[in-house]
């Protein structure tokens, strides 16, 4: 069975269609990838596929439950962090967790998971003053406290400065030793590339390939005849369009 099985997704906001067909499949154990420009309709997936948001049409699965029906079970399986975690600023870090543990029946080890994610020494931080980099390291910590086996990561290194990012991608290749599979929502080539086993290359609201990267390069090498071809030029094979304007 897979870890998250989307088929048929899609999901209207007024008059605008802003998923239409999505489907992917994320097996157990890997770091599968969303990814897509500004807009494309990354983080609505993952809404819906959080049960956050009721699609109009098209079924999801996480593990064997419905989002939308099963609600409950899924949140003891699957762990979120979305784009923008904001807490408020005089929260502790350490005061973070526990009141995240709280909602779960069976949390994580609270030293261990901030030892994790390297925020022992900043556990009497504020979350004001928190890096960045920090802020989404405790954010993961935040997705990981439910003890989740599938985790989703929105948009993680946005904004991060390559050291602090580096150490968010390490992280997200340790929870995946873990034995957690991860999500990844990314409009990071870059991130991509480096990260997810799997992508699913997300243009408009629809699913335009779901491959390796390594096979997306090869197939843009092939129909470039450039061997220095990349993702962006796999996207721009596969859409017509310039992966910075096409969202
Ligand atoms: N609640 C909402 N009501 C109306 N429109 C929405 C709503 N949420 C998202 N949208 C619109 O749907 C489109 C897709 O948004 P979504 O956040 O899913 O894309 P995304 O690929 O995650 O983008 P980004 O990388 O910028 O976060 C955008 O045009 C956005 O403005």
């Amino acid at each position: 069975m897979p870890a998250v099985r989307v088929e048929g997704l899609r999901k209207r906001y007024g008059d605008t269609l802003t998923v239409d067909h999505v489907s992917l499949e994320v097996r157990k154990g890997e770091i599968f990838g969303i990814l897509g420009p500004n807009g494309a309709g990354k983080t609505t997936v993952v809404e819906c596929i959080a049960g956050l948001r009721k699609q109009d049409a098209g079924h999801i699965r996480v593990g064997d439950f419905d989002p939308q029906s099963q609600r409950s079970k899924v949140r003891e399986i699957l762990g979120v962090q979305l784009q923008d975690c904001k807490l408020p600023e005089k929260l502790r870090v350490e005061e973070a967790i526990r009141i995240f543990s709280s909602f779960y029946r069976d949390p994580a080890d609270r030293e261990k998971l901030l030892a994790d994610v390297g925020l022992t020494d900043k556990r009497q931080t504020y979350f004001e003053n928190l890096s960045g980099g920090q802020k989404q390291r405790l954010s993961i910590a935040l997705a990981l406290v439910g003890q989740p086996h599938i985790v989703i990561f929105d948009e993680l290194t946005t904004g991060l400065d390559p050291e602090a990012r580096r150490l968010v991608w390490e992280l997200v290749e340790s929870v995946r030793s873990s034995g957690v599979t991860v999500l990844l929502v990314t409009h990071s080539m870059e991130e991509a590339d480096q990260l997810c086993d799997r992508l699913a290359l997300i243009d408009s609201g629809r699913t335009v390939v779901c491959d390796t990267p390594a096979n997306l390069r090869a197939m843009a090498v092939q129909a470039l005849g450039r061997d220095d071809a990349t993702l962006e030029d796999a996207y721009l094979r596969l859409t017509g369009k310039n992966f910075e304007v096409a969202g």
